[in-house]
């Protein structure tokens, strides 16, 4: 298949998405489950409530007072027959209605006197079951509670819980290699002038987890084609992502070493500002190689363009519709292709904010998002497509 040289924005994103092939499934405790992306629907294993249950405090009666008043019903336990006429039982807030009770009574609004239970309702309350949850008000057995393809979040994960569930059915978390090229980048420490401290990995680490992934390693490679392809080759990873490279430079090796490693390009190229050089490929085994560029914005970009779509599909997650919100500002004609631009929302609505340039961070750092700025004009009070501060879900 020939490669996307120069791709629109969407194709990229459409691309990378088709060529990831979805990972298997295993099952998860619930305790591990948040961020994983369910595999099958989530049914409710019982009625929810699974009986008729009290919502307050009080009694169950039969019929009209005063009730004779049979015990407690301990919580957890069920009655054990049903309540005959101008009966009542003690019951707690969850516990089960038995058969025959006509209305729940507060404890607030009666009394026990003489081991009979004397109704004092205040004004407009009448005798009714409108204080029970019945059976099955919140689902039914067999109910799809969490979809297939939700990121489990801790309010997902509860509602497993609470309709039975102690483990669930989820995605293979996709595993991700960083190899950091650029012989003048620094893993650690403070940069000297000429040098340049990592931020790209850092950066990606909480992106990759964002978007379902698990950095596994982060390691420093050399400009040298050679200890590059052999690094694609040694990594075990789902994806290898590269830094840097991308580009025309003397000691861009990526597409010299993806040529040796025999890896077919998908994506040469993506016609975005920042981001331009982006690369996929995939390798003779399945593997993907994605080339981010160098510059740390444009890496990020990047990774939205190729490898976010691909995490997502092989965790067969579903795609979220994409958001839209009120241009604040009238932004540059740019007809080159579609730029991404960090933004903050205003009282006008969103605007750019400072430090957008492709080797810097700190616009992205502050931001609420991201711009999604077609060719073509822009101007306030129009809507614009953004994408999430996925960075900071993570
Ligand atoms: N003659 C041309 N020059 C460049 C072009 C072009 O089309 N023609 N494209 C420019 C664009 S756009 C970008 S983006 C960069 C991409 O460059 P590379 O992917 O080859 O990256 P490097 O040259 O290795 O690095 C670029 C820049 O970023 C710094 N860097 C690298 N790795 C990291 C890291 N892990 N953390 C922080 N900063 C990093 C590196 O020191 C360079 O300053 O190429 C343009 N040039
Ligand atoms: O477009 Mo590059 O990706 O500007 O820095």
């Amino acid at each position: 298949m020939a490669a996307l040289v120069r791709g629109d924005w969407d194709a990229v994103r459409r691309v990378s998405t088709s060529r990831a092939k979805p990972l298997a499934s295993e099952m998860c405790d619930l305790a591990d489950a948040h961020g994983r992306v369910l595999a099958s629907d989530v049914r409710s294993l019982i009625d929810l409530p699974a009986a008729d249950v009290s919502a307050m405090d009080g009694w169950a009666v039969s019929g009209e007072g005063p009730w004779q008043v049979r015990g407690r019903l301990v919580n957890g336990t069920t009655p054990d027959g049903p309540l005959g006429a101008q009966e009542a039982i003690g019951i707690g807030t969850g516990g089960v209605v038995p058969a025959g009770a006509t209305a729940i009574i507060r404890r607030e609004h009666g009394d026990i006197i003489d081991g009979q239970l004397q109704w004092a309702p205040p004004t407009g309350v009448a005798l009714s079951l409108k204080d029970v949850r019945p059976r099955g008000d919140e689902a039914h057995r067999g109910d799809v509670m969490v979809h297939a393809g939700a990121r489990l979040d801790s309010m997902s994960i509860a509602l497993a819980a609470s309709t039975g569930h102690d483990e669930l059915e989820v995605a293979i978390v996709p595993t991700i290699d960083l190899l950091v090229t650029g012989d003048e980048v620094d893993l650690s420490g403070r940069p000297v002038p000429g040098r340049v401290r990592d931020s790209v990995s850092p950066a990606l680490t909480g992106m990759v987890r964002g978007a379902g992934g698990s950095v596994e390693n982060v390691l420093a490679v050399p400009d040298d084609v050679e200890a590059l392809a052999a690094q694609l080759l040694a990594s075990t990873a789902d994806i290898v992502i590269t830094t840097g490279g991308t580009a025309v430079g003397e000691a861009d090796h990526l597409h010299e070493a993806l040529r040796r490693v025999r890896a077919e390009i998908i994506v040469d190229r993506v016609a975005v500002r920042p981001g331009g050089p982006t690369v996929l490929a995939i390798l003779p085994d399945g593997r993907l190689v994605a080339g981010l560029p160098g510059n740390p914005l444009a890496a990020v970009v990047g990774f939205l363009a190729v490898v976010e779509p691909a995490l997502r599909a092989m965790t067969l997650e579903t795609e979220r519709p994409n958001t839209r919100e009120l241009l604040g500002t009238d932004l540059d004609r740019f007809d080159g292709g579609t730029r991404i631009v960090p933004f903050i929302r205003s009282d006008a609505g969103v605007v750019p904010t400072s430090w957008t340039g492709s080797s810097m961070l700190r616009g992205l750092a502050s931001s609420d998002g991201l711009l999604v700025v077609r060719p073509g004009a822009a101007t306030a009070g129009t809507s614009i497509e953004t994408l999430p501060a996925v960075w900071r879900h993570a």
